[in-house]
């Protein structure tokens, strides 16, 4: 997507070898008009799926997610949270997830009632790093005998495996703009085929 790409190009910033700082318009401040591409762009690629609801993780999945799911004719967006809560049913589906921003694990959790076996599941998130979270997802969507029909990502980095490990699984992957290498902070982006 090539309005992402420069949007990158203009206001991202390499911290040291392996993070992007995108938080000017992704994952801190948002800017509503770019999601709004970012939202018709899935639906451009996934156009000819039939997805019932919407699935990512918290937190910086979730704005991301509902503008894609006004897409889709305002499909549910269920997102799986990193922290039990007393608000939080106890009857879940659950996946370890390592965050590689915070270097910690997660025992995420989706209620039963959100998610049934046989939906066509989508999943959205902002990035695709090590694939851990995606992987969690995947397991869950799993668990609830529902279906991954695909995983749209706004930035994937290339360079770190995880987008690859998810293709060869043969998961239906879209990711808007893949960062190759970030090499004394010059970000170089993987061509399209
Ligand atoms: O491919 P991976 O290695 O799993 O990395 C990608 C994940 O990392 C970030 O989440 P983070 O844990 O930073 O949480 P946040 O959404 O609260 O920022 C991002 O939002 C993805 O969910
Ligand atoms: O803002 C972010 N920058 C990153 O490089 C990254 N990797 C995973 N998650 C991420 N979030």
């Amino acid at each position: 997507m090539e309005l992402l790409k420069k949007r990158i190009l203009e206001d991202g910033v390499v911290i040291g070898k392996d993070i992007l700082k995108v938080d000017s318009f992704l994952n801190h401040q948002i800017d509503v008009a770019l999601f709004d591409e970012i939202g018709k762009a899935f639906k451009e690629y996934f156009k000819d799926k039939k997805i019932d609801k919407i699935l990512t993780i918290e937190a910086s999945g979730i704005g991301l997610a509902c503008v894609v799911a006004q897409r889709f004719g305002c499909v549910p967006v269920v997102f799986a949270k990193k922290t039990s809560a007393l608000n939080l049913s106890a009857d879940v589906y659950h996946s370890e997830v390592y965050s590689f921003t915070k270097q910690r694990s997660y025992n995420v959790m989706v209620s039963k009632k959100y998610l049934h076996q046989g939906e066509n599941i989508l999943v959205i998130d902002d990035f695709l790093a090590n694939g851990k979270a995606i992987l969690g997802l995947s397991d869950i969507i799993d668990q609830a005998g529902a279906t991954l029909q695909g995983v749209g990502i706004v930035i994937e980095k290339g360079f770190q495996g995880g987008g690859d490990e998810v293709r060869s699984m043969g998961i239906d992957l879209k990711s808007l703009a893949i960062v190759e290498s970030m090499e004394d902070g010059k970000i170089l982006f993987r061509e399209e085929i």
